[in-house]
C-alpha cells in the first residue's frame, strides 16, 4: 500500500518556478564534512520535505537556506546556494534581510515570554513594517489558524498557550513579516497527534502563499503534505568518516511509489533507519 495520498485541491508538483538552487553543497563543522555534494532545486509555493535517518544532515541543509549556519561557530558552507538566481552567500548579501525573507520555525515552540500580540507584532515592529499593526497581527494569526482561539486574549501570555498553539503562534510570528519562504525544522515533533494534524492542515493553506521547506522524521507526514521529497542518508567513507548525502529527490509521489534508489525504497518501506 502506498503511503502517498495527495491532498485534494493541491496543484501539481512542479519545479518550473525555482526559488532555491543548491549545487555541490558541502557543509563542514570544523574539520568534519557533515554533508557532501547536495544538488537540488526548490520550487516556489511547493512544500518540500527533507527526510532521512538521524544525523544525515537534514537540519544542516535546511539551515543553509537562510544562513542559520552562520550562527554556528566553526560551520562552513562550500558550494552554491542561489536564491532567485543570486548567491545567498555573496559577501554583499545581508544575512538579516535573508532571514526576514526566509523565516524559520523550530522543533520546540519558542515563543517570547511576552503577550500573544507582542510575539506576532515583534518582527513587524523591528522591521518598521507599514500598515496598522493590529491588522498585521490579525492577518498573521488568521494565517496560522490561531486567531479564533486567541482573539479574546491577545494580551495574555504566549507561555500560557498549549504546545500546539505555541507552535502556531511561532508560525504566525514567522509569517507576520511577510517572508517568501518558511523553513520548518521538525515543527511537529514536540506535539501530540491532534496538534500535529492542525499544523499539517495549516501548512496546506500556507503553501498557496509561501514556499515551505520542512524537515520531518515522520515519513507519513512527508507523504501527506509535501509536493517534493528529498531523501538523505549518511554513509561512511573509506577513511571511516560519516557524511550526509542526498540520495534521491523527486516529486513526493515518485519517491513514495516508485523510488529509483534501493536505499530510498528500503527507508520508506521501513527496512532501514
Ligand atoms: N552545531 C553542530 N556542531 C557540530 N556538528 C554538528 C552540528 N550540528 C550538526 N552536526 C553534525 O552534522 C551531522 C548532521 O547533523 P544534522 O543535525 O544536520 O542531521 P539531521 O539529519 O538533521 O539529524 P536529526 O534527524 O537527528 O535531527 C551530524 O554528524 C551532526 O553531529
Amino acid at each position: 500500500m502506498s503511503l502517498f495520498s495527495r491532498r485534494p485541491g493541491r496543484p501539481e508538483a512542479s519545479l518550473d518556478d525555482p526559488v532555491f538552487h543548491l549545487s555541490d553543497l558541502d557543509v563542514w563543522y570544523g574539520d568534519h564534512q557533515a554533508v557532501r555534494d547536495v544538488t537540488m532545486t526548490i520550487g516556489r509555493r511547493q512544500i518540500t520535505a527533507m527526510i532521512g535517518p538521524s544525523g544525515c544532515g537534514k537540519s544542516t541543509v535546511i539551515r543553509c537556506l537562510n544562513r542559520m549556519n552562520d550562527l554556528i561557530p566553526g560551520a562552513r558552507v562550500v558550494g552554491k546556494v542561489s536564491y532567485h538566481g543570486e548567491n545567498l552567500y555573496d559577501p554583499e548579501v545581508d544575512p538579516i534581510e535573508v532571514r526576514r525573507r526566509i523565516g524559520m520555525v523550530f522543533q520546540k515552540p519558542n515563543p517570547f515570554p511576552k503577550s500573544v500580540y507582542d510575539n506576532v507584532a515583534y518582527g513587524p515592529r523591528v522591521n518598521g513594517m507599514k500598515g496598522k499593526l493590529d491588522d498585521i497581527v490579525e492577518e498573521a494569526l488568521t494565517g496560522a489558524a490561531l486567531w479564533d482561539e486567541v482573539k479574546d486574549n491577545l494580551k495574555g501570555s504566549a507561555l500560557a498557550l498549549s504546545g500546539g498553539q505555541q507552535q502556531r503562534l511561532c508560525i504566525a510570528r514567522a509569517i507576520a513579516v511577510r517572508p517568501e519562504v518558511v523553513l520548518m525544522d521538525e515543527p511537529c515533533s514536540a506535539l501530540d497527534p491532534i496538534a500535529t494534524a492542525k499544523i499539517e492542515d495549516l501548512m496546506a493553506g500556507l503553501a498557496s502563499e509561501f514556499t515551505i521547506v520542512i524537515v520531518t522524521h515522520n515519513m507519513q507526514q512527508a507523504a501527506r503534505i509535501s509536493d517534493y521529497t528529498a531523501f538523505f542518508t549518511s554513509d561512511i567513507d573509506p577513511a571511516g568518516v560519516r557524511h550526509g548525502r542526498l540520495v534521491e529527490y523527486d516529486a513526493t509521489e515518485k519517491i513514495f511509489e516508485n523510488p529509483v534508489d534501493q536505499r530510498t525504497e528500503d527507508y520508506i518501506t521501513g527496512r532501514f533507519g
